[in-house]
């Protein structure tokens, strides 16, 4: 079979991917997610006028002659607290005491902070005359009653939502987040902190896959390892099909004699198995699966390969889902400071340290599908084109940022 290109092969996953549809949920579960409907307030924000200083409340014509050689001196009526606003107006020549937050009683225009005041309780001396409106935070200064708050497709962050909840809006609509299965097949996997045997190895991919869809906003279910079986295989999948948007495997899925996840699915006929002109990650599936057609990736084993899978085409699908755009992650440009080969016809990702600063970028490590420990100390992939060979030291090439704060997170 041809290999299919990456472009190819991306393009007819996007083509399968469906925003899922959007609904109202708690703010704090929108982190990182868009905003699928405009938010218009239906308060003032403050939505009251009120003091921003402690001290006391006056009608400013009381006070305007006062200077520390010739002070005034006014009746105290009253404390307002911030939450705890018995007087609810000034008379004519009193103060109240007020406290940063708290509303401004009727008939007081400015606030008098404790410092120019000899902080007196019953009576105060005031030492000097604050202008018309001064340390009063007018209702509305800030938002207006039919103010747009959040336009739709804004990704919300911290600030946008301390705005919802300031707003007392306690849900927006946004598209869930996918429900994501992870499955490692391998029957020489072991579960991190248990002893390895000789030919054994530990299971990394559950937590590389698992690790990226929750960072891509994604809910991350690691099943964790699935041995070389197809019906342990099928048992394994059919059981997580309910709680899944998206299943995505690792392993399984090459030229193998115990490519449990092919032999398993390809009788469905629902999903397809083929190579891609890429490297790492040639041997790729893609399909649906179970009673409501669940998406299925099979990424192949191999880490590395399994990551870039994961980077170049599940999350470009979640992202999707969840209206998140650009689907895939922003390429820049870069140098290359060594020289690198490539194989003939297959794009190849290696992994690379990107210097912003000086627009250069080196590779980390070979080009082995199995390097996790260069993976780790990488943060971008160097794309070497289909047609290029090798490229020399200097040459311009195509940067994709690994850590480029895409994510919708949670
Ligand atoms: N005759 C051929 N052999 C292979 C071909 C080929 O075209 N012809 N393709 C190679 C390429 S490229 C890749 S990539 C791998 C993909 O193989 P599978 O997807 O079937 O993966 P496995 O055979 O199950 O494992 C490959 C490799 O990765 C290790 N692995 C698997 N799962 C995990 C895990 N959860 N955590 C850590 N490491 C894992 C596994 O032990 C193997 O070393 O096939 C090549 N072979
Ligand atoms: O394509 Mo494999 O993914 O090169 O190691």
């Amino acid at each position: 079979m041809d290999p299919i290109s990456v472009d190819a092969h991306l393009e007819r996953i996007l083509a399968a991917v469906e925003p899922l549809p959007a609904y109202p949920q708690p703010i704090m579960d929108a982190l990182g997610l868009a905003a699928a409907e405009d938010v218009v307030s239906d308060v003032a924000l403050p939505p009251f006028d009120n003091s921003s200083m402690d001290g006391y409340a006056v009608r400013r014509e009381d006070v305007v002659t006062a200077t520390e050689e010739s002070p005034v001196h006014l009746p105290v009526v009253g404390e307002i607290g911030a939450g705890n606003a018995q007087l609810l107006a000034l008379p004519p020549g009193t103060a109240a005491k007020i406290m940063t937050g708290a509303p401004m009683p009727s008939g007081a225009d400015a606030v008098v902070p404790y410092e120019w005041t000899d902080r007196g309780v019953a009576h105060v001396r005031i030492d000097a005359a604050p202008d018309e409106g001064q340390h009063v935070r007018s209702a509305g200064d800030d938002v207006s009653v039919g103010d747009l708050l959040i336009e739709r497709g804004t990704v919300l962050g911290p600030r946008h939502l301390g705005l919802l909840a300031s707003a007392g809006r306690a849900r927006i609509a946004v598209r869930p987040r996918p429900r994501v299965v992870i499955l490692s097949t391998g029957s020489e996997l072991r579960e991190p902190g248990n002893p390895l045997g000789h030919d054994s190895i530990y299971d990394g991919n559950s937590y590389l896959l698992a690790a990226a869809a929750r960072r891509a906003g994604a809910i991350a279910y690691r099943v964790g390892i699935v041995p070389d079986q197809p019906k342990a295989f099928l048992d394994a999948l059919s059981d997580q099909l309910v709680r899944a948007d998206v299943v995505v495997t690792s392993g399984g899925v090459s030229m193998g004699d115990f490519d449990v996840v092919k032999e398993a699915l390809c009788p469905l006929g629902t999903v397809w198995f083929g190579p891609v002109a890429m490297q790492p990650g040639k041997p790729q599936g893609f399909g649906r699966v179970g009673d409501d057609d669940t998406l299925i990736f099979t990424l192949p084993g191999n880490p590395v390969s399994s990551y870039i899978s994961f980077e170049m085409f599940v999350l470009p699908a979640l992202r999707t889902m969840m209206g998140l755009e650009p689907a895939s992650r922003p390429v820049v440009r870069a140098r290359l400071t060594h020289r690198v080969g490539s194989p003939a016809g297959r794009r190849q990702f290696l992994r690379g340290h990107l210097e912003p600063d000086e627009g250069t970028v080196t590779p980390v490590g070979g080009a082995g599908s199995h390097l996790v420990g260069d993976l780790a100390n990488a943060d971008c992939l160097v794309v070497v084109p289909e047609d290029a060979t090798s490229l020399d030291a200097g040459s311009s090439v195509d940067v994709i940022p690994l850590d480029s704060g895409l994510e919708g997170g949670h």
